[in-house]
């Protein structure tokens, strides 16, 4: 029989430790236009920073004066920062420090939880990572841990660890003040396209929105310059938020052909980025970014991202509301489940669904 052991990619954690060069299936292919440049530029100016309790407040010229620095932030890059949030720091910490001990564990304890059904059928829940389609597709050094924490009476708790006791439960609560913060993000945002009303962006998840819970584990890498540790990708969602890890660099944007190391921020700012969802609902006036993340040779990384999905039999398409006669729709609607199935496909090739999309 032949040999499909590379469907099977070991965890990149075990790599780390056994090996002093990267297998080849890691390595950025040369052709990739990018890849001379994985050490990034240097910000032009500070990321744009939202005081979410100001963009709230009941004085309009605060709430006001922190609109138009969202709306400048979505304009120049498609991605900002929240502070005052409102979400415990403490849980925030011990989070970030139960999933860091998940990571650490023995690699056979951590398969109990495993994406793959049977050793072998990929499946976006659990941990491990990409899906590996063909025999020569390059992968990312990042191991991760995918679990759906919405809608709650959905979630499999099963592929959710057991150890450290405490990890369920933080997730739970994290989930729980983490959709207070994308609601209220989502409804400033409405307002600034000026819809009818706050909602308007939150009526498009449909009856059943998703939430994923993505946590990023970055092994350091012994050849930094030759590895990424996830590949250039807008995400597919209508909203991350993104808790980064506080001491180590390694996410960069990609604007106008550059890529920008964004620096790591403590005080638990959070990361908010938009999705390719939410620029298909916006007809293009919001746009995800493309991002990637590069790796390091002394330090490991990591990151948490919630992912903010509409109901996968929802169609994704431009809002009525935003059309007319002199501005078309610019996107093509398709099935959300539809859409995740092909970004996974456009992905594995490095290639960015959304084009795909555009009329
Ligand atoms: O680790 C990061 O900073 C970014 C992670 C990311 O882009 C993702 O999970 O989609
Ligand atoms: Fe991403």
């Amino acid at each position: 029989m032949a040999d499909e052991s590379w469907r099977v990619p070991s965890t990149v954690q075990e790599l780390a430790a056994t090996v002093q060069e990267p297998p080849r299936r890691y390595l950025v292919p040369e052709q990739d236009p990018l890849s001379d440049q994985l050490a990034g530029a240097e910000m032009p100016e500070p990321v744009p920073t939202i005081d979410l309790r100001r963009l709230l407040a009941t004085d309009a010229d605060g709430a006001d004066e922190e609109a138009s620095k969202l709306r400048s932030a979505l304009q120049s890059w498609g991605f900002f920062m929240v502070t005052g949030h409102g979400i415990e720091a403490s849980l925030m910490d011990a989070l970030i420090a139960a999933s860091r001990e998940f990571f650490r564990k023995p690699v056979e304890e951590k398969q109990a939880y495993s994406n793959l059904i049977g050793g072998k059928q990929w499946q976006l829940e659990g941990y491990g990572n990409d899906p590996v389609k063909t025999k020569d597709q390059i992968m990312d050094w990042s191991d991760r841990l995918h679990l759906r924490v919405e809608p709650e009476d959905e979630r499999n708790l099963d592929r959710w660890p057991g150890h450290p006791a405490s990890f369920r439960g933080l997730l739970h609560e994290y989930t729980a003040s983490c959709k207070r913060v994308k609601d209220e993000i989502l409804r400033a945002m409405a307002r600034l396209l000026e819809l009818g009303e706050d909602d308007g962006i939150l009526n498009q998840f449909g009856d059943k929105g998703t939430t994923y819970a993505r946590f990023n584990y970055y092994p350091a890498c012994p050849r930094p310059d030759l590895v990424l540790g996830i590949r250039p990708h807008s995400d597919v969602c209508v909203l991350t938020l993104l808790l980064m890890d506080e001491h180590v660099a390694g996410l960069q944007v990609l604007r106008d052909g550059t890529w920008y190391r964004v620096p790591p921020v403590s005080d638990h700012t959070l990361l908010v980025n938009v999705g390719v969802s939410l620029e298909i609902m916006s007809n293009g006036v919001f746009w995800g970014p493309v991002h990637r993340v590069v790796t390091n040779s002394e330090k490991e990384r990591m990151s948490l991202a919630m992912f903010y999905s509409t109901d996968l039999e929802k169609e994704v398409e431009p809002i009525a509301e935003l059309l007319g006669e002199k501005q078309p729709a610019r996107y093509r609607k398709i099935k959300f489940r539809d859409f995740v199935a092909e970004h996974y496909e456009y992905f594995s090739k490095r290639e960015r669904v959304i084009e795909s999309l555009k009329i």
